[in-house]
C-alpha cells in the first residue's frame, strides 16, 4: 500500500479546536476535494473525522489523535493508536520522538504492539535526525518530519526543513515523508528532489484562516 504514495501528495485535513471547520463533515468534504485535485492519500485527526473520511473518501488514510498541544501530543499512547486504527486509518501517525511517552511504553514497544494487534502501518512523526534514526530502529514503517522545529531539539526553520529530509532520506531504509511548513508546489517538488518518498501538505491547502492571513498581511505590509 505504501507504493501508492510514491512521489505523490498527501493532503492533511485538520481544523483546530474552536474553529468553524472543526466538523467531521467539513473535513470529509475537504478530503473529497483533495481527491479531485489529485491527492494520493489523506492525513486526518480525530476519531470522528477519520471515521467519516474512511466511509466517504477512496484513498488510504493516515490517522492521528492529538491530545493537548505540548509535549507528546500526536497519538501519545498505544490505546490512542489502536482507537485511530479501529476508526478506519490504514496508517497510524504517532509521536516518533525519543521523549518519554505518557503510558510508559517505549516507541519500539508501542510499534510492536500495533503490528501484533492490527494490520496497520506506523508513521513515526519525528522532530530531528536522531528521532528519525531511532524511529526506524524501533520498527516504524514510515518516518515523517512532522515535528521538525516543534520539539525544541532542532531549530524551527523558516520554511520547510529540506536539510532534515535530505539527511534522513540518505540514511534511512524506510520511506521518509516530508511534512511541515510546505507552502508551495515548488517546495513540494523540491522535497521529492531532496529524497522524500512522499509529501504531506496541510495548512497551505486546507486551512483557510491561515491562508487568508498570508494575503491580508501581505496587503498590510
Ligand atoms: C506540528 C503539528 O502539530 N503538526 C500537525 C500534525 O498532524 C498538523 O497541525 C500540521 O498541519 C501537519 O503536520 C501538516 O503540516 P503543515 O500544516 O505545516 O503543512
Amino acid at each position: 500500500m505504501i507504493e501508492t504514495f510514491h512521489g505523490g501528495l498527501i493532503v492533511s485535513c485538520q481544523a483546530y479546536p474552536g474553529e468553524p471547520l472543526r466538523d467531521p463533515r467539513a473535513m470529509a468534504q475537504i478530503a473529497q476535494s483533495a481527491v479531485i485535485g489529485g491527492a494520493v492519500g489523506i492525513r486526518a485527526q480525530g476519531l470522528d473525522d477519520i471515521r467519516m473520511i474512511h466511509e466517504s473518501v477512496p484513498l488510504p488514510q493516515i490517522g492521528l489523535w492529538k491530545v493537548g498541544s505540548g509535549g507528546v501530543f500526536i497519538t501519545p499512547t498505544l490505546e490512542h493508536a489502536l482507537a485511530v486504527i479501529a476508526a478506519g486509518a490504514e496508517i497510524v501517525a504517532i509521536d516518533g520522538t525519543r521523549r518519554p511517552r505518557p503510558d510508559g511504553l517505549s516507541l519500539a514497544e508501542t510499534i510492536a504492539a500495533i503490528h501484533e494487534q492490527t494490520g496497520a502501518l506506523v508513521m513515526a512523526d519525528a522532530g530531528s535526525f536522531d528521532d528519525g534514526m531511532a524511529a526506524q530502529d524501533a520498527g516504524a514503517d514510515i518516518v515523517g518530519t512532522t515535528l521538525a522545529g516543534y520539539t525544541g531539539e532542532a531549530p524551527k526553520t523558516v520554511g520547510p526543513d529540506f536539510e532534515l529530509v535530505r539527511r534522513l532520506s540518505a540514511r534511512l531504509d524506510v520511506p521518509v515523508f516530508a511534512e511541515g511548513r510546505i507552502h508551495t508546489p515548488a517546495q513540494a517538488k523540491a522535497m521529492l528532489e531532496a529524497g522524500a518518498y512522499s509529501v504531506v501538505v496541510g495548512t497551505a491547502i486546507t486551512h483557510p484562516a491561515t491562508i487568508t492571513s498570508w494575503f491580508a498581511e501581505a496587503l498590510r505590509g
